[in-house]
């Protein structure tokens, strides 16, 4: 008899150590909370869930619990989960208290590795009171007063539609343009092996979007070993982070951010400023103004070339792939592009002929390329719109899209907030029965007449304060090589008989575009019909607005 209550006894004992353990390590939930969704596997079944599947488990939790918002328990902490439209809009109208600045904060500390003081500046006034005093108007628009704050005014301000995005895109073009020519032109580099579709594309990416931003002439990234350095830290970025022993745990990353540090120290010291955008001449008089060093100013640009550029490269990858492997989609564009360019058809003359693109004019003409591009990023999209709950606050939904109409949910200081663009992205009460499929007419105008998505609802470049402020150059950036690339190449894959296969995704944690797992290598071939074309000339020049 005692023999057979030991077992029982063992198990009363784990119970009760659980039970304890769980009453001790989880923060008590408040009914007016988000409703608890409670782990598997007790105490640390999201963490583990977390680690397995990364951002995918935040789906995977939203589809069986079916709750416009919900809490996820982990040791000494809390996880706000949201997924509707209305309480995702909510969040953004309280961006000062759910908050993204935390995170800047900790980027540039761990990532950037900035000098006490630097860092110190940028966690001042976490809450934006300074700014609220004096008036603000919310994304970047406003008069703010401390660094943080400031610098990503000097950033919306860059590259919002105007002069200064024209200049970006004047750059980025001609950068992109040639670059593309140079593998073109080298029948070596491509050889019979073809070309890594990703890896060239994130190559002429990382150049164009540098060569816009520091100027062409002293752009640190001429130095292809700056540019792999850079590549470096974004592969390691999750071991960097942990700031335990880089130089052990994650060797190439730890250098390749030394020698990224070095390049750019160098540049400001050589007078780069002097040809640089006024996005980093903005900055840098920011920088300035507050008392960062230049060593520090120098750390920062790995932030700049960060958001420049890691989810940029995928994306276009992403688009190429999208367009290339749908044959019926790419004679549309192709169709759409060509008439633009060449009203009266190819040109058929003997002599060779100089043609200039302008992008902006294509895109005009051809509603279909900007919603083919917004529809990639819809479905490529893993942004995680992370954020910290400064003071408690409630949610309320308001019934703005979603379709649960004004519940109101507290949600308290020191837990975690994200909004995942995954599961709103494929919520078919959002976007309707055909959510889960790829439709690149979804952005139409007409199309959007039809059917009324919440603007909260199309995550791709976040929202609230921390809305994307590249979100213009990005776009301008993938139609125009998606133009240049469908009006000159064919591409096709060089295995499995040029059978286009979509690459399988997975989550990295820098970028909020998903990362292709393998690679597609691809032959990049000029169009014959075009051969009498000998000079591309790439603009986006905005036309002059109808009467
Ligand atoms: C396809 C390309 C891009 C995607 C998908 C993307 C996406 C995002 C997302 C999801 C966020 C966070 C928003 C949130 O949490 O609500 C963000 C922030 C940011 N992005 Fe982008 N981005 C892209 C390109 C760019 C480019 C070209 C730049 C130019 C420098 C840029 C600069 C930034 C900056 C500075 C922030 C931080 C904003 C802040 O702290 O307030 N991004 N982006």
């Amino acid at each position: 008899m005692a023999l057979v209550l030991v077992p029982i006894a063992g198990a009363a004992v784990v119970a009760l150590v659980v039970f304890l353990l769980d009453r001790l390590l989880n923060l008590p939930h408040d009914p007016q909370e988000p409703p608890l969704v409670r782990p598997k596997i007790p105490l640390i079944g999201h963490v583990i869930g977390l680690l397995r599947h990364g951002t995918r488990y935040y789906s995977m939790i939203a589809e069986e619990c079916k709750q416009p918002i919900f809490t996820l328990g982990v040791p000494r902490g809390k996880m706000y989960i949201v997924t509707s439209p209305g309480l995702i809009a909510a969040c953004d109208r309280r961006s000062k208290v759910v908050s993204f600045a935390p995170y800047v904060v900790e980027f540039g500390k761990r990532i950037l590795a900035g000098s006490e003081h630097s860092v110190r500046l940028l966690s001042e006034d976490l809450l934006e009171e300074k700014e609220e005093a004096k008036g603000s108007g919310g994304d970047g628009s406003s008069s703010s007063s401390s660094l943080r704050p400031e610098t990503m005014a000097a950033m919306h301000r860059s590259q919002a539609p105007g002069e200064h995005l024209d200049a970006l895109m004047r750059v980025a073009l001609r950068s992109a343009a040639t670059h593309i020519d140079s593998i073109i032109g080298d029948a070596a580099a491509q050889g019979a092996a073809g070309v890594p579709l990703f890896g060239w594309v994130r190559q002429f990416m990382t150049r164009a979007g540098t060569d816009a931003v520091y100027g062409e002439e002293k752009n640190p990234f001429r130095d292809p070993e700056v540019a792999e350095s850079f590549w470096a830290v974004d592969r390691d970025f999750a071991l960097l982070g942990l700031m335990v022993l880089p130089d052990l745990l994650a060797p190439r990353g730890s250098r390749g951010r030394k020698r990224f540090f070095r390049a750019f120290r160098e540049y400001y010291a050589s007078g780069g400023l002097e040809t640089a955008s006024y996005l980093i001449k903005a900055r840098y008089e920011v920088n300035k103004k507050y008392g960062v060093s230049d060593e520090d100013i120098a750390r920062f640009d790995l932030g700049v070339c960060t958001a420049l550029l890691v989810n940029t490269a995928p994306a276009v990858g992403w688009t190429l792939c999208h367009a290339y492997s749908d044959r019926a989609l790419l004679a549309e564009l192709r169709r759409g592009i060509d008439a633009a360019v060449f009203p009266g058809g190819a040109p058929q003359t003997a002599a060779a002929v100089d043609v200039t693109v302008n992008i902006c004019e294509v895109a005009e003409a051809l509603p279909l390329l900007e919603s083919f591009v917004r529809e990639v990023l819809r479905v490529q999209s893993n942004s995680a719109s992370a954020r910290f709950v400064l003071r408690d606050t409630v949610l309320d939904e308001g019934g703005g899209g979603g379709g649960a109409g004004g519940r109101r949910y507290l949600v308290k200081a020191g837990s975690f907030l994200g909004m995942p663009s995954a599961p709103v992205h494929s919520d078919e009460a959002v976007w309707g029965p055909t959510a889960r499929s790829f439709d690149p007419t979804r952005f139409l105008p007409e199309r959007q007449k039809e059917r009324k998505v919440p603007a909260s609802a199309w995550r791709t470049f976040g929202g609230g304060n921390a809305l994307c402020p590249g979100r213009h150059l990005a776009l301008r950036e993938i139609m125009s090589v998606l133009v240049i690339m469908v009006l000159r190449f064919d591409l096709e894959p060089c295995e499995d008989g040029g059978r286009w296969e979509m690459p399988a995704k997975r989550h990295h944690i820098s970028t909020s575009i998903l990362t292709p797992v393998d690679d597609i290598r691809v032959r990049v071939r000029p169009r014959k019909e075009l051969a009498r074309v000998t000079s591309w000339n790439f603009v986006w020049e905005p036309t002059a607005p109808k009467e």
